[in-house]
């Protein structure tokens, strides 16, 4: 039997399956999907299984043979090495690159290179006795080796030359499954309590142990058993050698939960709004086609509820569950009314789990002990066999776009894994990306049936509850007016109020091009970095400047570096800024700050959330971290410092995500018996993004937008693809980008689609540039874009993959790098 293998190399040369042979002892395990190390250039790597076949298209004899199955439960199935083969074409990056992007960290094996004397004598000569003596005979990693005598570090390399050390390579397996010894009754318990009663009186230890153990009637892990009913591991060893307890290693599973009671929640009565929008889902999960709905729902309509119920459903029909939210909703709110619904049928995962925790998370939906997965982007690729539906909550926020290659977007890779199941996708928000409401609202023709999302409707909050009033209030006339805080008189009286009735407040600073740098106010002269074309940024705990493109740090200077005035500033993140105003306008005020600060601790963002919630905070003052899904009764105010310093940004999305987040933030006030009121300051009252969210009204918000943006040429009237290169120099990055950006022309104007997008309607593409991208020098190298428009089904990926060809291969030192994003979030 041949196995065809993907290898863990990402590059484009090896993009594709290589031809092992299957040995006899792994026929029976070996299946698509399954993990394996295969003797690669000299080593052993890790790959995936992709396909199997009788024959090879190579000479068999030929053939080496897989060296290690690394599992013998496939981590992936064949539907996602599919699906990563899709992303490939899709997102431009290698087959391996997105199959690496599905499995837990714990799973990515790194080959591993160990070494062990082969000749000892003429290792007592070349190597030192105790470098000799440490080995022995074993095999030892070498990094481990060299770390421990790294002053030898020559005579290892000489050794290993010369064949006194050699070399074997193996995946790194880090498959860290934890186990624990654990304390069991034999089946005979009745023989036991004789026993124990027989046991002498000096065995008064033992009969301790015993007796604990008869009345718990459980298996314990021994620690726990030695902690509670005192006595030492001796004397439990001993009463397993008489047979009265039996000791066994288990496995045991790290549950970042563990221990935490999930009140159990009965569903609640539907209202007809969403009991209108229930029917849809589950008729749809039911039918078992694929098909995407948008559920268009205004804070606190219950969006949640209708997500339980069909999820409900999904489960009776014993298919499964996906539901994607931001990695920032996966606060103990969230996860509390899936825990509370499903109980340990609800898998966790996001990135604040150990590498551990999510392994054995991820373990849970591999072995079928959980239908539901619920978690942040990557929580897509949950290896389920039978999918009904997929949730993705807030489906308008960015973060479900990765950064990094594999630059995949969370919601087209659901719609994609939905067709390979046969589920619904549910894209839940109050404020729909344009892309979605605009796809959701065209007329359907006959050929769309199926493939365009269909709307779904929420547009009241459960209850009746009026949206809260929003009063927008002009900065600038407040400075006419003699006041220059940062609080204006209203927002001022309005906290004052909520003090004085025990009610809460939550205050948003956009941070979101809120700057942190250091400039001189003398000079004019801000930070830059040295290697990156960009200044460098405040922290304020450390007192560093840092850039955030390479890391580069330095201390932050007392006067300016270019006139030597003292007059430098610091602007800090603000949040801290806003605080101490707070108390110093409002003695003894109770506030919790929610920033990047005070929320990197483990479980912070979940300890400051139940502080807010247990009433023991007037005021959650934060960054965008506050403006998503919280749901508390008591919050009858919020606050937006600032509204525009996101208007300004150089980006097309921009006046959009200012809307989501003051109508995000707005939604949190209110949601219960109390009444609640936002204050929005602001210095442009007058932009549509701040006037159609005083008025909730998203329908004007994207009748405008639409407008912007199709004078402009953007999403959703066409896709994007924007191509960065880069090089150290400049001339050459300057030649290779014209070069691809003129094959890519070529190539277009031959399949006929190179046409101005301006012109009319149908297919069309244009590529613009190359120019010097916004940040024009990163970590030394310059970086040049194209930017590619299209529109129509035109697959422009594989167009770019082609005109990539002649600029991959040559000598590795004069390569440009290419970095390609489909559909990007930001054209920096
Ligand atoms: N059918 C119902 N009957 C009574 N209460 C309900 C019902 N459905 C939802 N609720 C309650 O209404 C409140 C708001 O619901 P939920 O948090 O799901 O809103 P949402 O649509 O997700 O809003 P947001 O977009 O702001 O997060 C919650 O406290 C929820 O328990
Ligand atoms: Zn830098």
């Amino acid at each position: 039997m041949i196995a065809k293998v993907i290898v863990d190399v990402p590059s484009r040369q090896t993009d594709r399956p290589f031809d092992y042979e299957v040995p006899a002892a792994f026929a029976d395990w070996i299946e698509v999907g399954s993990r394996v190390g295969v003797p690669f250039g000299g080593r052993v790597l890790q790959g995936f299984v992709t396909e199997l076949a009788d024959t090879s298209d190579f000479d068999s004899k030929r053939l080496k043979p897989i060296a290690e199955l690394l599992d013998h439960v496939p981590p992936l199935l064949p539907d996602l090495i599919e699906l990563a083969k899709w992303m490939s074409e899709k997102y431009c990056c290698s087959w391996t690159t997105a199959l690496q992007a599905m499995i837990p960290g714990a799973l990515k094996g790194k080959a591993e290179r160990l070494v062990c004397i082969q000749d000892a004598e003429s290792a007592s000569e070349d190597l030192p006795l105790a470098m000799t003596e440490w080995m022995g005979s074993q095999l030892v990693k070498l990094d481990v080796l060299l770390e421990r005598f790294p002053e030898y570090a020559k005579s290892v390399k000489s050794a290993l030359r010369e064949g006194v050390l050699v070399e074997h390579t193996k995946v790194r397996d880090r498959l860290a499954i934890r186990k624990v010894l654990t304390v069991y009754l034999p089946d005979d318990v009745g023989k036991v309590r004789t026993q124990l009663a027989a046991l002498p009186a000096r065995a008064g230890k033992q009969r301790e142990v015993l007796a604990f153990m008869l009345e718990r009637g459980e298996p314990m892990v021994l620690q726990q058993l030695l902690a509670e009913a005192g006595g030492s591991a001796a004397s439990v060893r001993s009463l397993a050698e008489k047979g009265l307890l039996e000791l066994r290693e288990v496995e045991q599973q790290r549950d970042p939960y563990a221990g935490r009671e999930f009140d159990r929640t009965m569903p609640l009565a539907l209202t007809e709004g969403q009991n209108e929008v229930y029917d849809r889902i589950i008729r749809a999960v039911d039918a078992g086609e694929p098909k995407t709905m948008l559920l268009h729902g205004v804070t606190g309509s219950g969006k949640t509820e209708v997500y339980l119920q069909s999820i409900q459903f999904c489960l009776e029909q014993e298919k499964q569950a996906i539901v994607l939210v931001p990695e920032i909703s996966l606060t103990p709110q969230m996860v509390e009314r899936f825990k509370g619904r499903f109980g340990d049928a609800v898998a966790v995962l996001h990135s604040r789990l150990s590498n551990g925790e999510r392994y054995d998370e991820w373990r849970k939906i591999r072995s079928r002990q959980v239908q539901v997965a619920i978690g942040a982007r990557s929580a897509i690729f949950a290896p389920f066999e039978r999918i009904g539906l997929i949730i993705i909550d807030e489906e308008h926020e960015s973060s479900y776009k990765q950064e990094e290659s594999p630059k995949y977007h969370a919601r087209d890779v659901a719609v994609r894994r939905a067709r390979q199941h046969g589920a619904a996708v549910v894209l839940g928000s109050a404020t729909p990306s344009l892309e979605s409401f605009a796809a959701a609202s065209r007329p359907l023709t006959a050929k769309d049936e199926g493939r365009e999302p269909a709307l779904l409707p929420m547009p009241v909050r459960v209850g009746g509850r009026p949206l809260p009033p929003v009063t927008v209030i002009d900065m600038r006339e407040e400075l006419k007016e003699g006041n220059r805080s940062m609080f204006s008189r209203l927002l001022h009286s309005s906290l004052a109020d909520r003090l004085e009735r025990g009610e809460q407040s939550v205050l948003l600073l956009n941070r979101r091009g809120y700057s942190t740098f250091v400039m001189c106010r003398s000079c004019g002269y801000t930070a830059a970095c040295p290697h990156c074309d960009i200044s460098l940024t405040y922290h304020q705990k450390s007192r560093a400047l840092r850039c955030h493109y390479c890391g580069h740090a330095e201390q932050a200077p007392a006067t300016c570096p270019s006139c030597q005035s003292e007059h430098i500033r610091y602007f800090g993140t603000g949040t801290q800024r806003v605080e101490e105003e707070l108390s110093k306008l409002f003695p003894g005020i109770r506030v919790i700050r929610m920033d990047v600060d005070t929320t990197t601790e483990k479980n912070s963002h979940e300890k400051l959330l139940k502080q807010f919630g247990d009433r023991k905070a007037d005021v959650l003052l934060g960054t965008q971290m506050v403006a998503k899904g919280l749901d508390f009764p008591y919050v009858t105010l919020v606050g937006v410092i600032a509204a525009d310093t996101s208007l300004n940004l150089p980006d097309f999305r921009a006046a959009e995500r200012t809307f989501q987040l003051l109508t995000q933030v707005a939604g949190r006030a209110g949601r219960h018996h109390l009444p609640g009121e936002v204050v929005i300051q602001t210095y442009v009252p007058e932009h549509y993004a701040v006037v159609t969210a005083q008025q909730h009204d998203y329908a004007a918000f994207v009748s405008e937008e639409l407008r912007h943006r199709s004078a402009m040429g953007y999403p959703p009237y066409c896709r994007l693809i924007l191509v960065t290169m880069s090089h150290e120099q400049l001339p050459l990055l300057s030649t290779v980008s014209e070069g691809f950006a003129s094959e890519l022309r070529e190539i277009a104007e031959n399949e006929g689609v190179l046409i101005s997008l301006s012109s009319g309607f149908g297919r069309a593409l244009e590529v613009l540039g190359p120019v010097a991208s916004p940040i024009s020098r990163i970590k030394d190298r310059y970086r040049f874009q194209c930017v590619i428009k299209y529109r129509g089904s035109i697959d422009a990926s594989a167009l770019v993959r082609k005109a990539l060809l002649p600029f991959t291969g040559g000598p590795p030192q004069r390569l440009v790098q290419f970095s390609i994003d489909v559909d990007p979030q930001v054209i920096l």
